[in-house]
């Protein structure tokens, strides 16, 4: 691990270390975290801040209830957001800038890419991005979910060199260390596959959302895309100067020999499909590579309502997922012309039209 590598790293903070109470934020956790920015910073490291907590914070400004409704939770975050901005901007001599992010703004290349040159705005002028889900505006279809996963979407946005995410707990255990004593904390993970995913179970802290799971897929997508990926507790003062020693104090995810591409990585991990267009069983798997044409006559059905420009799942009729590719045709033309029985005259309308994928849009799935 050598920190003299990193130009910019995405730390993710977790809602147990901001409102450990639930009775407001505290600095209690944070100004080690803080002093751990500003170190980075001073070493030249550009430093992205996920931070969760909104609800957390803010749910000591409503009356103590057992049922809360999903609005009482938005309206928790709304307000809860602000002290936590507050708090964090107390802790900084530098500015800080607040970033609200749904799925609907990270899936949409353009909101995409105009959320990265923001970023990169605000680093390049010494500004602290301080980012979190916009929760009062979500909704299922809309919303990431969970901010670990939102760190890795962020980190592969910002193209970092590494991801921290500061948690409750030391890292990756072989099982869940706060239900079983003889759990046995992973240092290293060089391969994330279903064995490290079983291992992984939901948050058991009342604040907390996702707990490992969630935090494994980040480390996927993160890695994917050559972050390293580091679980660390951000209860522990001492993690901070581990990590400023270039030692590893928790789990290391070690990031892929070949990462994908930014582009590539953005439709495998960031959006999602609009819709699908199934394909014969005997489709050559090796056309997106090849960068041959799919044809109108290799469509067997489209589902779901897509417009141009959006991004389309490529599966086979046996269910094997093949690509997601930004699709060239609306949904309405595609079955039109996938429906003709006269096959010169689909055949004359796509070479006037152009092809349904380009090359340069199309990210391959691994293969099943
Ligand atoms: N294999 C595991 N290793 C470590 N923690 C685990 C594991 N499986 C489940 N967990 C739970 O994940 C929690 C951390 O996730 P979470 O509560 O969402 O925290 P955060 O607020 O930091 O995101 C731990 O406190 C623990 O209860
Ligand atoms: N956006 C939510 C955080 C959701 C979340 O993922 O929380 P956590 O598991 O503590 O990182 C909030 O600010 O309360």
């Amino acid at each position: 691990m050598d920190l003299s590598q990193w130009k910019r790293v995405v730390i993710k903070v977790g809602s147990a270390l901001i409102a450990p109470n639930r009775k407001g934020c505290s600095s209690h956790y944070l100004l080690s975290i803080a002093q751990f920015i500003v170190r980075l910073r001073a070493n030249g490291v550009q430093v992205v801040l996920v931070s969760s907590g909104s609800v957390a914070a803010g749910s000591h400004l409503f009356p103590e209830t057992d049922k809360v409704d999903i609005a009482l939770k938005k309206a928790m975050a709304a307000a809860g957001q602000t002290e936590m901005m507050a708090t964090w901007d107390r802790l900084f001599d530098f500015p800080t800038a607040q970033i609200l992010l749904t799925h609907g703004d990270l899936r949409d290349r353009e909101r995409y890419v105009s959320i990265r040159e923001t970023t990169f705005s605000l680093l390049n002028n010494g500004v602290l991005p301080i980012i979190n889900e916009n929760d009062t505006v979500t909704t299922d279809d809309l919303k990431v979910g969970d901010n670990d996963n939102l760190s890795a979407m962020v980190a592969a946005s910002a193209d970092a060199d590494a991801l921290i995410i500061c948690s409750d707990v030391d890292g990756l255990y072989d099982k869940n260390p706060n239900t079983h004593d003889d759990a046995v904390l992973l240092p290293e993970v060089t391969t994330i596959d279903s064995r490290i995913f079983a291992m992984g179970g939901g948050a058991t802290s009342a604040v907390g959302t996702g707990g490992m799971k969630t935090k494994i897929e980040a480390a996927e997508k993160a890695t994917s895309h050559g972050i390293d990926t580091f679980i660390v507790n951000g209860f522990k003062a001492t993690t901070f100067n581990t990590l400023l020693e270039g030692k590893n104090p928790g789990t290391h995810f070690r990031p892929y020999a070949k990462p994908m591409q930014e582009d590539v990585h953005w439709m495998t991990h960031t959006a999602s499909e609009q819709g699908e267009v199934v394909v014969d069983n005997d489709f050559d798997t090796t056309f997106a590579a090849e960068g041959e044409q799919l044809t109108s006559d290799e469509i067997v059905e489209v589902n779901g309502n897509f417009s141009v420009g959006d991004t389309i799942l490529l599966r086979k009729d046996d269910g094997t997922r093949i690509a997601k590719a930004r699709s060239n045709y609306s949904s309405c033309l595609l079955s039109f012309i996938a429906d003709q029985d006269d096959r010169e005259f689909a055949d004359e309308f796509q070479n006037k039209t152009g092809p349904i994928i380009s090359k340069k849009n199309i990210a391959v799935l691994e293969k099943q």
